[in-house]
Parts: C-alpha cells; sequence; structure tokens
C-alpha cells in the first residue's frame, strides 16, 4: 500500500495538460479554465471620474464658506469639455469624467446651492472622491493561463473589453458502474439490488471542477460484458469504473484491465475510505478504478479524480481545497491507513460524525469537510488544530 501523497503524484502524472482552446463568449465561460492568457484592451476606469454625485472644483480653493459659479455640468456617458479655473466649479455626477483643472469631487450635501453659486458647507466631508485612471487596471493587465473563471473574473474580462476567451475544452470523464446488484435510479430493483448511486455524485463533481462527467450504462459483474464496457469508457478523455476493485470473487475490474492491456500505477492506498483504488493508463488514457463503497467512491475522486480533471484543464493548483480547523471534540489514534473523517465544520470547530461506515451516503450528505488524520497519529485533544479538506 502507498501513502496518499505518493498515490496523487502518481495519479498526477497520467495526465498532461491538454493545450488545446476553444472560443466561448463571456456568458458561456463561467468555471471555464482560460487557455491563453486574457490581455485587458484599456484601463478602467479609462479616464479620472468621479465617486459621487456632487461638483468638481479645485482642491486648493475649498474651505468653508467658499462661494463657486458653476459653468457646466459633466454626466456618466457625456462629459464636460473645458478646464475648471479658479473660483469655478463643474456639476458632476458617479461615474463622468473628471474635468480638466478639477482635484476634487465636493458631493452635494456639502454645499448649498442657489442659481449657478454654491457655497461650502461646514462639516466638509474628505474627499478628493475622484478615482484615478486605471486605478482598477491598466491597458495591457492580464489573466493568466490556468485560471479557472469565477463569476468575479467574468466582470473583470468584461470591463477589460474582452468579448470571448480561449479556454481549454471540458475534458469528457467516462463514469462506468459495475456490478449486477445495480440499477439505474428510477427503475425497478430485483429483491437483492440496489441503486447505482456514486455515479450522480461524481458527475456533479467533475462538471463543478469543469469536465464533463458521461455516465455509462452500468455494466454487470461478467467478463466479455465488463470488457466491452471498460473499453468504450477508455474512449473518453479520462476513464473511471466504479466497484469491482477489491478482491472478491466477482471483483473483475483489475483482471479485465489487464486483460485489455492496463498498464498500472498502483493498486491500494493506506487510506481509509478508498483501500483498493486502481490507477494507470486504459488504452492510454488516464484511468482510475474507484472503490464501490459509494462514500469509498466520492472520497477517493475528491482526493485522485478532481487533481487529474484540473490538471488536464492546464490549472496549477489541483489538489483539493485544504484549511485547518479545531476538533470540537477529542478523537482516537489512527491506525496504519490515513483517515478521511466525514465531518462538519461550523465557525472554525470541526466535529467528525460518530457513524464512518464508507456505505453511509445520509452522513456523506451532511458533511461539508473531511477531517484528515494523518496514519499512525496519536490520540487528539478538542480543541487541537488539524486539517480539513472542504467538500
Ligand atoms: N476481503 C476484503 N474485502 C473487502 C476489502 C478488503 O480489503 N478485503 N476492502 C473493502 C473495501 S475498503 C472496500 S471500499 C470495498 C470496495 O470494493 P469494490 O471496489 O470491489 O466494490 P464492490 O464490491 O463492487 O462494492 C462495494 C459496495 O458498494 C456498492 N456499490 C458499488 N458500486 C456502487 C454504485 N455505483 N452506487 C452505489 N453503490 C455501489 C456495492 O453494492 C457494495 O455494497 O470492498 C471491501 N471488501
Ligand atoms: O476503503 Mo473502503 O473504501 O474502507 O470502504
Amino acid at each position: 500500500m502507498i501513502r496518499v501523497a505518493e498515490a496523487e503524484a502518481l495519479c498526477l502524472a497520467l495526465v498532461k495538460p491538454s493545450g488545446a482552446a476553444e472560443a466561448v463568449s463571456l456568458a458561456q465561460a463561467a468555471g471555464r479554465t482560460l487557455a491563453r492568457a486574457a490581455v485587458a484592451q484599456r484601463a478602467q476606469p479609462p479616464f479620472r471620474s468621479a465617486a459621487m454625485d456632487g461638483y468638481a472644483l479645485r482642491d486648493a480653493e475649498l474651505a468653508v464658506g467658499a462661494v463657486f459659479s458653476v459653468i457646466g455640468e459633466s454626466a456618466a456617458g457625456h462629459g464636460w469639455r473645458g478646464e475648471v479655473g479658479p473660483g469655478q466649479a463643474v456639476r458632476i455626477f458617479t461615474g463622468a469624467p473628471v474635468p480638466e483643472g478639477a482635484d476634487h469631487v465636493v458631493i452635494q450635501e456639502d454645499v448649498t446651492r442657489e442659481g449657478d453659486r454654491i457655497t461650502i458647507q461646514p462639516n466638509l466631508g474628505n474627499g478628493p472622491n475622484i478615482r484615478a485612471a486605471g486605478g482598477d487596471f491598466e491597458a495591457g493587465f492580464a489573466l493568466d493561463a490556468g485560471r479557472a473563471l469565477s463569476p468575479a473574473d467574468l466582470a473583470l474580462l468584461a470591463a477589460m473589453n474582452v468579448a470571448q476567451v480561449e479556454v481549454a475544452p471540458r475534458p469528457r470523464v467516462a463514469l462506468l458502474a459495475t456490478g449486477d446488484e445495480l440499477v439505474m435510479p428510477g427503475e425497478n430493483p430485483g429483491p437483492d439490488q440496489i441503486i447505482a448511486s456514486n455515479t450522480f455524485a461524481l458527475k456533479a463533481m467533475v462538471d463543478q471542477a469543469g469536465g464533463e462527467g458521461v455516465i455509462l450504462p452500468i455494466a454487470p459483474d461478467r467478463r466479455d460484458a465488463l470488457e466491452a464496457a471498460m473499453a468504450e469508457a477508455a474512449q473518453a478523455d479520462i476513464a473511471v469504473t466504479i466497484g469491482g476493485a477489491s478482491v472478491g470473487d466477482y471483483d473483475l475490474v483489475g483482471q479485465v484491465g489487464e486483460a485489455l492491456g492496463m498498464q498500472r500505477a498502483f493498486y491500494k492506498i493506506a487510506m481509509r475510505p478508498g483501500k483498493p483504488l486502481i490507477a494507470g493508463t486504459l488504452s492510454g488514457k488516464p484511468y482510475l478504478g474507484l472503490p464501490g463503497n459509494p462514500v469509498s467512491a466520492v472520497v477517493t475522486a475528491h482526493l485522485f479524480l478532481l487533481p487529474m480533471v484540473r490538471r488536464w484543464l492546464g490549472q496549477a493548483a489541483v489538489g483539493p481545497a485544504r484549511m485547518t480547523a479545531r476538533l470540537g471534540a477529542a478523537v482516537g489514534p489512527t491506525g496504519p491507513r490515513t483517515h478521511y473523517m466525514r465531518a462538519r465544520l461550523e465557525d472554525g470547530i470541526v466535529t467528525p460524525f460518530e457513524r464512518q461506515d464508507s456505505a453511509l451516503l445520509s452522513v456523506l450528505a451532511g458533511a461539508n469537510v473531511l477531517l484528515e488524520r494523518p496514519l499512525g497519529d496519536g490520540p487528539r485533544e478538542a480543541g487541537e488544530a488539524v486539517p480539513v479538506l472542504l467538500l
């Protein structure tokens, strides 16, 4: 059995960034990964702009009781093209260009106006209420390749006047559930059957990570059928089987993989859940054989499959999001496997669930983190700092 970190490195070594690119419009770009840098076509703001509604004038002249004559108006989208001279002010609105000569916008609450004359009132605010040209970003500012685009990134790109971005294609990830006991949700299970469940979590995870999860028809525990199904899975960019990875008489995935010429990178990891994970290449494609227990499949997908998807997309940081939390309850020592305990993180305090059986989907669904307990770790007291992985 190899350790988790080694397994992660071996899994990542199976995947090369695709390097390909396709153009998509910003409205289609959420969650996609930049394949080429996107470069600002202009500065933002492109001109000195007013941050408040008021009057643009010369800061040096500003004093309580000072009087200015209003000589023009600058509105958003319609600037005023003159120069503000001594004793002069221009009526201005938020987002409008600040005219030449002015270096302060007095908010309108701080003046009284009679006709075209304004008088500065006591308790004047600080100002200058002007946003510098390029204060957000300059022309040429870039978002680098490998960046997964957040909603805020899309607004930033729009402001950069980038209408289309070059993104990495979404890797197709084949998800092949195996086992005679499985039927799809909505079907009529026989007396000894259950519903294929973890496939749906895996598809959602892959899709959210920027891939395209493709759920294949369930493969029965028969060599010929499994061989055909696994060969089909290997048509995708990343092939995943679920179940049949262990040592039972009907756990055929490893044997069938070998018959198909699978190059194995490793089998079995010192982790719990998820020990019987298989990794390698199948028909030259990155391949993972996830354990069938629903929680085991989801945990191993977080630790190994999603990093592979992110590597394929060309992202730099590919591992699961981690943070440190304080233990909400004492925990016992771990054994020879690193334990990923389903747990709840609230206000920085992490509390593992009592029941940790890797078949319990109701517990998994209530968890928002995995508490990582390294192998060979001693007992830990409530209040100690511990690592957690965000789900
Ligand atoms: N003698 C041993 N038995 C087992 C060992 C072992 O080391 N020695 N390892 C255990 C561990 S740990 C795990 S995890 C499981 C994994 O086994 P498999 O990958 O072969 O999975 P299956 O036997 O096919 O299924 C296990 C369990 O999960 C259910 N399952 C399978 N696929 C799905 C699916 N898509 N959706 C929902 N549920 C699924 C299946 O019905 C079984 O109940 O092996 C232990 N045994
Ligand atoms: O590792 Mo198994 O995944 O403990 O249930």
